[in-house]
């Protein structure tokens, strides 16, 4: 893994935005469309701003959340919400957003629809994650009902799980998935995040599910 440690949390964001815009040029010139997956959560949302804005062929990116938590889009836990507040507008209103929600009670319900147009969509070129200071990503939470299935090579693209510290039900990419991407970033900020990696290192997968693609990220890590 590659630590990028900024002097304060907007110099980060200056740089992840510009970084993550020159990987998805690269994959539009390399193969005419590129797959952009986010966080939800509180810490992206300064960078969605700046990307937004972004001179871009946006309509050539097909954009889609590591994870979704299983409440109404108008609700401010929605990660889909965060999305069309701050991502999907400005320039990168042309983006496609490839949808890890739909209006049914359970994930279980939508998940077949919803994992067959992400599937169209894979492999990821540029992926951007969170990360919990329990040292869960996307929605692969230390102690989720399906962790051990989502964390193994042959896991579906996409899974649906619940875990206690993780409110309500959860879709998500599953580990191969996130393990496949063509770049992948960790955007991490505090002293507390910052620990909670360097401990994930040493960790098993199943007790810090961060572990599985620190391989090949770059963490990016300001104060
Ligand atoms: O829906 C989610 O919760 C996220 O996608 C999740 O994986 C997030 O990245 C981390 O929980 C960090 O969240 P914060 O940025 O809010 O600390």
């Amino acid at each position: 893994m590659t630590f990028e440690e900024y002097p304060d949390r907007e110099m980060l964001m200056l740089a992840l935005a510009d970084r993550l815009t020159g990987e998805l040029r690269q994959a539009i010139a390399q193969h005419g469309r590129a797959t952009f997956s986010v966080p939800g959560g509180t810490t992206p949302g300064p960078v969605f701003d700046l990307l937004s804005a972004v001179d871009l062929d946006w309509d050539k990116v097909s954009v889609v959340l590591n994870d979704e938590r299983w409440v109404p889009e108008d609700s401010p836990r929605s990660n889909t919400r965060l999305l069309r507040e701050r991502l999907l507008r400005g320039r990168a209103a042309a983006a496609h957003l490839v949808p890890l929600h739909a209006p049914t009670p359970e994930p279980e319900d939508s998940l077949d629809a919803l994992a067959e147009a992400v599937e169209a969509v894979l492999p990821i070129d540029v992926l951007l994650l969170g990360m919990g200071a329990d040292m869960h990503t996307a929605s692969l939470f230390p102690g989720a009902d399906l962790l051990e299935q989502a964390l193994a090579p042959d896991a579906p693209a996409l899974m649906a799980l619940r875990a206690e510290a993780a409110g309500e039900a959860r879709i998500t990419l599953s580990a191969r998935v996130l393990r496949d991407a063509m770049h992948c970033h960790i955007l991490i900020i505090g002293d507390e995040k910052r620990a909670a990696i360097e401990r994930a290192a040493s960790l098993p997968e199943i007790e810090a599910p961060v572990h599985t693609v620190l391989r090949n990220a770059t963490i990016h890590w300001a104060p």
